[in-house]
This record gives structure tokens, sequence and C-alpha cells, in this order.
């Protein structure tokens, strides 16, 4: 199938060709940029080697027409713009936030401008989410906090309370994206955590309830609060909920392990083991462990992934998989680096 990227000269845009470039049934045809087109592709990317020799184009409908599937990387906003141009034969992943809220209301309040309207909401992991994903040409890719707290969140519905979730997450520096920003250069990140959208206003929350809710049947409700860490990749999320039934830890552990027991890409560690990020980096897998508070009757949840794998590229590669009909792990079957 012949495959396109737009955006490809971004974070999210690059691992997505590092990942397809190895895909067996995928075939990369179209490669844009926006500032950078006219670029060689290795001059952005240098470890994309099995690239070299070619260059980002400037975007150009003509040059997807021949396209199967398309990848749309780019910032809030821009995907929504492009996409009356693109063949409306292709099946489309978007890795951006323009089509993953169902509310108009929740959308101004948190991005602003016009609203685009929402596609199946491609959490490749879960059901409803697996099943509308494998019928649906368009889906919109969850944002990376929101693919770790929502799987982290959704088997507890039968024992933990959603409309009172809490979550602190720390993600490495790539999740902002590659332009230049003074928050974010080495001298201002390095050796430094801080906390931003500080006070639940972060743009994941709506995103995360309409997931959770969704997978619940009742209205969840999440107080998150993002921290800055001085990485380049991953996502460590931590979520406690209040218990609504007295459970033990080995019970919850055997729930979650149950609950993903189909998942290929989800495991739930022994009890006693941490995730932790540099596992999952570069790979589409996540991990997740379970505790029970019982001082304060809360479930405490901790899920590390990688944001460009599983929190962008590699997801967005597994619902296109699941989209096509083929297996859901094709070209995905990379173990994470480990340091
Ligand atoms: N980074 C992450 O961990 C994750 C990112 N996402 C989402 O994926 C999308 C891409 O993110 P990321 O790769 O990090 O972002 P980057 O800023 O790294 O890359 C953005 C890409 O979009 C292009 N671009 C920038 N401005 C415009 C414009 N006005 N019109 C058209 N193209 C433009 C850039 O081209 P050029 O560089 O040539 O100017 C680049 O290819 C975003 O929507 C982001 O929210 C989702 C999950 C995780
Ligand atoms: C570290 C950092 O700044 N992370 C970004 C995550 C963005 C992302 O991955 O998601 P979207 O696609 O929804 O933008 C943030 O917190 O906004």
């Amino acid at each position: 199938m012949k495959v396109g990227v737009v955006g490809a000269s971004g974070y999210a845009g690059g691992e997505l060709l590092r990942l397809l470039a190895f895909h067996p049934q995928f075939e990369v045809n179209a490669i844009t940029a926006h500032s950078n087109a006219g670029e060689q592709i290795t001059s952005v990317h240098p470890q994309l080697q099995s690239y070299a020799g070619k260059k980002f184009s400037a975007f150009s409908p003509s040059d997807f027409l021949s396209c199967d599937l398309i990848f749309l990387a780019l910032p809030h906003g821009e995907s929504a713009k492009v996409i009356a141009s693109l063949p409306t034969s292709a099946k489309i992943v978007d890795l951006g936030a323009d089509f993953r809220l169902e509310s108009a209301q929740q959308w101004s309040k948190y991005y602003g401008g016009d609203y685009a309207g929402a596609w199946t909401y491609g959490l490749a992991d879960i059901e409803p989410f697996k099943t509308l994903i494998s019928k649906s040409t368009k889906v919109a890719n969850p944002g990376c906090y929101a693919t770790s707290i929502a799987l982290g969140t959704a088997p507890a519905s039968s024992i933990a309370d959603l409309s009172d979730v809490v979550v602190v997450a720390a993600s490495g520096t790539t999740g902002a994206g590659r332009s230049a920003k003074i928050n974010l250069i080495a001298s201002e990140v390095a050796g430094s955590l801080t906390s931003y959208k500080f006070g639940g206003v972060h743009q994941h929350t709506p995103e995360i309830e309409q997931a959770l809710t969704k997978v619940s049947g009742t209205a969840a409700k999440i107080s998150f609060t993002p921290i800055l860490a001085p990485m380049p990749r991953g996502i460590l999320s931590t979520i406690t909920a209040k218990l609504t039934k007295a459970t033990s830890t080995e019970e919850v552990h055997a729930l979650y392990s149950t609950y993903f027991t189909d998942s290929q890409f989800v495991t739930v560690l022994p009890i006693g083991v941490m995730p932790k990020t540099s596992a999952l980096t570069g790979s589409n897998h996540v991990q997740i462990q379970v505790a029970v508070d019982s001082h304060t009757s809360r479930l405490v949840v901790s899920v590390a992934i990688d944001n460009l794998g599983k929190g962008a590229a590699a997801q967005a590669i597994q619902n296109a998989n699941l989209m096509c009909g083929l297996d859901e792990a094709a070209g995905l079957r990379f173990d994470g680096l480990g340091v």
C-alpha cells in the first residue's frame, strides 16, 4: 500500500518514517514538510539512513493522489485545513488533536478556533475503540498523555470512582514538538523538574474524560497535572482514584491482567516491578503496575509509554494496520531500548 506522511520533519513524523521503513505492507512515497521543504530528510533526521538522498517536498495535494493511506503529523488546527484536499478514497490517521473531541464546546474551551468534528478515537488496545477503528477510514490518534492515562484507568471502572481521578504525569521534552522554545532549551530543562499547564487546564483532560466515559458508561472526571522531565522521550503517569469496594493489590492486579489478556502491547508487570520509561523507548509497548493504598482506600496505577512511540507514531501505525485489515502488530515488533 502506498503511504504519505504530512509533517514528516517533526518529531512524530520522523518516528513514523523510522517505523514505516520496515513495515511489511506499507511503502512511503510522499513525504512533506513545511519550513524544511526541499531539505534532505537525513539533514533533519540523521538517524534515518534508509531515506538517504531523499528530500522533503512542500505539501501539494497532487503528491497524495496515489496514496492509499496518509498520516498527518501537523500542529493543532493544520490537519483540518488540509483534509479537504486529500483523496477521499485514502485512509487517514491524524496524529494531532483536530478530530479527537466529540464536543464542540470542549474544543473551544481547550483549543479555541474552529471545531472540525470528531473521527473514530484511535485508542487501539481497548474496546469499544478497537472494533470501531477496524471499520473506520478516518481515525484520530490519541494524545500521548491521554494514551497512558486512559489505558491505565480504563480497567478500574468496576472498582474505583472514575468521577474523581487524580493524575500526575511526567513527560520528556519531545512531547512539546521540535520547534524552538526557551523553556525547552537544555539549560532550562536539564537537571530540573517543573509543572506546567497547572490547575486542571491541560488540553488532554476532555479527551481522557471522553474516552473513559465511553469505556465505563459513567461520567468520568479527571484532575491532571503534567510535569516536564529532563529527558528527551517517555511518559510516566501516576493515577489514583478512590476505591468503591474493598479489594487487595492482588485482586486489582488480576483484574488488570485479565483486562489486557488479549493485548499484544500492554503488559501488566509482576507485582512489585515498576514501569520504567527507558524500557519502552522506540516501541509501541505499555507497562502498567497497580497497588491498593489501604491507608487512603485508593487505587494507585503507574503507567509508562514512549510519547513518540505508543503516544504517537507507533499507535498511529497500529491504527492503520487495523483500518487496513492487517495484523495490528505488523511493523511494530520492536522492543524498547532499555537505557
Ligand atoms: N511529540 C509528541 O510526543 C506527540 C505529538 N503529537 C501530535 O502530533 C503532531 C505533530 O507533533 P510533533 O511532531 O511533536 O510536532 P513538531 O513541531 O515536531 O512537527 C510539526 C510538523 O508540522 C510541520 N508544520 C509546522 N507548522 C506548519 C504549518 N503551519 N503548516 C503545515 N505544516 C506545519 C512541521 O514542518 P517544518 O518543521 O518543516 O516547519 C513539522 O513537520 C501535533 O499535532 C502533536 O500535538 C501527538 C502525540 C505525541
Ligand atoms: C511535554 C509537552 O509539552 N507535551 C505536550 C503533549 C502534546 C501531545 O503530545 O499531545 P497533542 O497531540 O494533544 O498535542 C503538552 O503537554 O501539550
